[in-house]
């Protein structure tokens, strides 16, 4: 891994802070996260060549607002403050930020000068994607304003002098629509980088680092079958070979004939696998239980459990290995962000583990890193191309109490929705559908008697990073045919909804 290109971005707990290094990386360049407490001294252990501050949800003019060391503007390395941090930065070195009268939020045209390194090649008015009510009122000495909305004095300021750049808009966020060409700028015209990191690289440091941690210890590996753990299991088998065993739960919250599909991909594999039946002990203790939260943290505690039982089995098992990947840390609520859901692997992790260490490659990857790690390393492409499958399975899909009946009818509604958008060729570009059994009964018809029986909803969303999403825009004609069938061959449910809100507001599952 070419360190010297490495870029520190600095956690100041906004929601979209993992996008930021997301797009670093997009450019080649190696990033990392760190809280904004530790930062200033890893910056001054690993000499980035650039630092990024991230949104947040404080103002800087309140007491116990996040802050930092005043001489990281002093080391000469170069920093990009994003909204809270730019915030900080005019708050920091002399400037003044206020409150506004009303929040800007939302897709804004910008003004901005094209002389300044971060615009190089842009026009002079962008649309960018603002998200404040607080606004720098008067930049510090020493720096010029290059950015303003109708709203927003400040926009954008810089101090080429001392390196020191922000942005009060989001150009991490797609929504912002050149905001990876600002960042590019910022890499490459502001830090000097080059652009050498890739995933080719990151596969041979990462089979290093797991051979050095594992030694001659055993590896118990959590897969699913789905993209994250296969591509998990394949860089460790890579290391370890033999000491590796990868344990798939048939929690009983799977999709039809999904158990045996896993089974029938990986048993073959030349990796030692073993399939458990746990349907009873899952269901059991779910039994009853209707609040989300509550059923991620049973599940994600039986999960463990079940990984303990089999490692007993197989004998002085050192490490439990997880397909973890960024967004599931994040929005199991790292640092400072709010806890969204707490993702069975990560929140819902018990604090009592029966395992030395945990091993998981593909903690700091988004989703398509991950696709693009599991084509290096020569995966089949309908594994790397696999749509998510949650953890937690059918029982964040089921809303309210969970039933062996509601999951039936689940399962079969939610299989002829896929087989209907594959049929229509859609699969590739939804990046992500499901039915959803909600706890609403409604009134129907059908054949002249009254029906009283489950709504099902519908989900397909467009994504590549499962951070943000927009909902997917599935042509009338292939949702009428998934409606009709469903009626007609699923029982207890009569009626079909289709959701339509993006994330945010909504988030991708429903629980
Ligand atoms: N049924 C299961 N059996 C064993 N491990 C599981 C199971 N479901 C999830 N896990 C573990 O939890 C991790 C996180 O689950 P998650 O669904 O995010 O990833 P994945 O299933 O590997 O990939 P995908 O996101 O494509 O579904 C997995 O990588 C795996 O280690
Ligand atoms: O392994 C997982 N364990 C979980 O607890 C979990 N919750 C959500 N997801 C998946 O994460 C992505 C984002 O989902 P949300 O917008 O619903 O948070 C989507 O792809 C979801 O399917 C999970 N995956
Ligand atoms: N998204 C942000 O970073 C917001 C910063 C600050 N809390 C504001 O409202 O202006
Ligand atoms: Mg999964």
């Amino acid at each position: 891994m070419n360190q010297k290109e490495l870029v520190i971005v600095v956690d100041f707990g906004g929601q979209y802070n993992q996008l930021i290094a997301r797009r670093v990386r997009e450019n080649h360049v190696y990033c990392e996260v760190y809280p904004y407490d530790k930062a200033v001294a890893k910056i001054k252990e690993l000499n980035p060549m650039g630092v990024i501050f991230t949104g947040g949800p404080n103002s800087v003019y309140e007491d116990n607002s996040p802050r930092i060391e005043k001489e990281v503007f002093e080391l000469g390395i170069p920093v990009l403050g994003l909204c809270y941090g730019m915030q900080l930065m005019a708050h920091t070195l002399g400037g003044e930020v206020k409150s506004a009268e009303a929040r800007e939020f939302g897709k804004t045209p910008v003004t901005v000068k094209t002389d300044s390194p971060l615009f190089k090649g842009l026009s002079e008015n962008e649309i960018v994607w603002m998200s404040h009510v607080d606004y720098v009122a008067a930049v510090p000495e020493g720096f010029e304003i290059v950015g303003h909305t109708a709203n927003c004095p400040v926009a954008a300021m810089q101090n080429t002098e001392r390196k020191l750049y922000a942005m009060q808009y989001h150009p991490e966020v797609l929504h912002s629509e050149h905001g990876k060409e600002m960042i590019h700028n910022f890499l490459f015209e502001v830090c000097g980088c080059h652009g050498e990191w890739t995933m080719a690289n990151y596969a041979k440091v990462a089979i290093e680092e797991i051979r050095n941690k594992v030694g001659n210890g055993k590896v118990l590996l959590a897969l699913s079958g789905g993209v994250d753990s296969s591509v998990a299991a394949a860089l460790i088998s890579k290391a370890v070979g033999e000491q590796l065993t990868c344990i798939f739960v048939d929690h009983g919250l799977m999709r039809k004939n999904e158990g045996d599909e896993v089974e029938a991909a990986f048993k073959d594999s030349g990796m030692h696998f073993i399939r458990v039946d746990a349907a009873d002990r899952f269901l059991g203790r779910l039994a009853g239980v209707e609040e989300p939260e509550q059923k991620r943290k049973i599940i994600g505690e039986e999960f463990i459990r079940v990984f303990e039982d089999e490692g007993r089995k197989i004998g002085s098992v050192d490490f439990l290995a997880q397909g973890t990947i960024y967004p599931d840390v994040i929005e199991s609520g790292a640092g400072d962000a709010a806890v969204i859901k707490s993702h069975h692997n990560v929140g819902g992790l018990p604090a009592v583990v029966d395992f030395k260490g945990l091993i998981e490659p593909l903690r700091n990857l988004f989703k398509d890193e991950v696709r693009e790690l599991g084509a290096e390393l020569g995966l089949a492409d309908y594994l790397v191309w696999r749509q998510p499958f949650p953890g937690p399975g059918l029982a964040i899909r089921v809303m309210g109490e969970i039933t062996r009946e509601k999951l039936d009818i689940l399962r079969d509604a939610d299989a002829i929705f896929r087989e209907e958008i594959a049929n229509a060729k859609l699969d590739r570009s939804i990046n992500q559908y499901f039915a959803v059994l909600t706890s609403t009964r409604t009134v129907g018809v059908m054949g002249d008697f009254r029906t009283y029986d489950y709504t099902l909803a519908l989900r397909g969303v467009t994504t590549t990073d499962f951070m943000t999403a927009d909902w997917a825009r599935i042509p009338y004609d292939v949702l009428d045919k998934i409606s009709v069938r469903i009626v007609n061959e699923v029982q207890h449910i009569n009626r079909i909804v289709y959701d339509i809100t993006s994330k945010p507001p909504a988030t991708i599952e429903w629980e």
